[in-house]
């Protein structure tokens, strides 16, 4: 069966920057430009060249930049909006004018202040003007979606006369449902027939834009316009990586249409928009959020691990991502984190695997997401293999402002739990001497250095610390690894103690045990 096109008009330039905050200046709308002729957009809509002109000057300086798409400005039915677009377009190859004018009873009498007569005047003036500069002229209704019907069939009529090729019915404040678009559409594409392609502009008042745009699809339209990411006036507009996912991932009911759009490069554009304009996409935004092809809870991973079709529609490498994300957390289980184990280059033997799975479930209960340089560091502490002969169990540190900084320190040793408490030159100092009591062997400090491994405020604190105890020759070294510092260092100063207890001589460890 012949494919018919679906036209994507991407108007991420126009309407996407009419978000607050989402101003782009010249160089990077040509930036943005280049990579939406990349991902296979027919129209991109480069600006409103008299909305001012650094508007103007950026849509002349994206004719120079696409070749493939049709470069488009939009302009109100004015004639110094249309000239100015015609101008601004002069060396597109490939260019189009978008003119619109309000065919709803609300606009054409509070804001227009316009009798419905004088509306398709106008309407008829613009396109023929717009004529006058390129074959390539669209029409749209703004507020159609609360226009009545009979006005938008005459409407349309008399433009189609005077040389609009494409006819756009913008659900302009987001206030149509699904079913009730597509019946309007189909009326309006049964009433045009192939005098003009019939285009849908949807905004997500009520979060409606995608469903709205998709049904219209469904009922004739073949002209799609949105944005990436929904960027858009107020809550946005049809997002293009949801339409175009959509149509493909339910081939089953969108076989009879194809766009052109190279899906893969839509998680590249949807990225360059977001660092350009400042706006991310929310984390479970549908195709392009971080979240959008990531699985935490064990169960979900497990049944991915096994066939990625259990949970996931579409595969990530499909909108140009490498892979899906496996997020180990405190959802997750053993499949999981086995996996990542083996990712990583770790062969633990199931007993090695059981406990370091233990103390991952005990980090990811303090932290939000762990990281692979927190499992490296896991590990590492795990599979060292030196007898904990000492283990600390808990420490408590003074509020440091009140003047002499102290710690109490309690440590397991042969299954007895002993705590004491110290004071020194600084909260660590306090800690190291308070241990150096309780285990009888004296440490001098060498060297101390404490690092975040991985990301965000609830990094873990690695600390490595030098020490050379009981006068010894060499000092050794201990790593200690916590969400606070603190701990770490205790952890550290322990694990030092533990690594130069077992190169001692076993009787000398037991001497060297006396004191506890
Ligand atoms: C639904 C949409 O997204 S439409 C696009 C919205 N985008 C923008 O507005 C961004 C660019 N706009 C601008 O820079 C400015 O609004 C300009 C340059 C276009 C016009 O600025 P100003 O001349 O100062 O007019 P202002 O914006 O205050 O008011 C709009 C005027 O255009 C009229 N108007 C609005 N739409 C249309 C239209 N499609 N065709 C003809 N006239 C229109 C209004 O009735 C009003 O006319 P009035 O001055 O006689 O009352
Ligand atoms: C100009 C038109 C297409 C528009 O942006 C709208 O109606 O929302």
């Amino acid at each position: 069966m012949q494919k018919e096109r679906v036209y994507i008009f991407d108007t991420t330039l126009r309407d996407g920057e009419q978000s607050p905050g989402a101003s782009m200046n010249t160089e990077e709308k040509i930036k943005i430009a280049a990579q939406l002729e990349r991902l296979g957009v027919d129209i991109i809509e480069a600006g409103f060249a008299a909305a001012s002109p650094g508007d103007f000057d950026a849509i002349r300086r994206i004719c120079e930049v696409v070749k493939k798409s049709t470069v488009c400005s939009l302009a109100r039915a004015v004639e110094r909006d249309i000239v100015k677009a015609g101008e601004s377009l002069k060396d597109a190859a490939n260019k189009r004018i978008h003119t619109f004018i309000a065919t709803s009873p609300i606009h054409m009498e509070h804001k227009l202040k316009m009798t419905p007569d004088q509306v398709i005047e106008r309407a008829v003036e613009a396109v023929k003007l717009a004529k006058s500069f390129t074959d390539d002229v669209e029409f749209s209704c703004e507020d159609a979606g609360r226009s009545e019907m009979p006005f938008l069939k005459e409407i349309l009529d008399a433009v189609i006369e005077a040389g609009a090729t494409t006819l756009n019915i913008p659900d302009t404040v987001g206030y149509r449902l699904p079913q009730e678009l597509g019946e309007m559409i189909k009326e309006l594409h049964e009433h045009v027939g192939d005098r003009a392609i019939i285009s849908v502009h949807c905004h997500n008042d009520l979060g409606l834009a995608v469903a709205n745009s998709l049904f219209s699809v469904m009922n004739g339209a073949r002209q799609i316009e949105c944005t990436i990411n929904g960027l858009g006036e107020r809550a946005g507009n049809a997002a293009l990586e949801e339409i175009v996912m959509a149509m493909k991932t339910r081939s089953d009911v969108f076989g009879f249409v194809e766009t052109g759009i190279n899906t893969k490069e839509i998680y590249p554009t949807s990225r360059l928009v977001s660092a350009i304009t400042g706006i991310e996409p929310q984390p479970n935004k549908a195709i392009v959020g971080k979240n959008a092809f990531a699985h935490e809870s064990g169960i979900h991973q497990d049944g991915v691990l096994k066939c990625q079709e259990t949970y996931e529609i579409m595969k990530a490498e499909d909108i140009g991502l490498e892979k899906n994300r496996i997020v180990l957390g405190k959802h997750s289980g053993r499949h999981a984190f086995k996996e990542r184990l083996e990712e990583l280059g770790f062969d633990l033997s199931q007993e090695d695997l059981n406990r370091a799975f233990e103390r991952f479930k005990v980090l990811a209960d303090k932290k939000k997401e762990i990281f692979d340089d927190d499992i490296r560091m896991l590990i590492a502490n795990e599979i060292t293999n030196i007898p904990q002969t000492f283990e600390l169990v808990g420490l408590q540190i003074a509020d440091c402002s009140a003047g002499v900084p102290s710690a109490a320190v309690t440590i397991r040793h042969n299954d007895k739990e002993i705590t004491d408490a110290g004071i020194g030159d600084g909260t660590i100092d306090a800690i190291f001497k308070t241990i150096d009591r309780i285990s009888g062997h004296t440490g001098l400090l060498k060297d101390y250095r404490v690092e975040a491994v991985s990301q965000g405020k609830d990094a873990l604190a690695k600390v490595v610390v030098n020490v050379q105890f009981d006068d010894s020759k060499s000092a050794v070294i201990g790593h200690g690894l916590s969400i606070d510092t603190m701990l770490a260092s205790a952890k550290a100063y322990i694990g030092a103690l533990n690594s130069y207890l077992s190169m001692l001589p076993s009787d000398c460890q037991i001497d060297s045990c006396e004191g506890v």
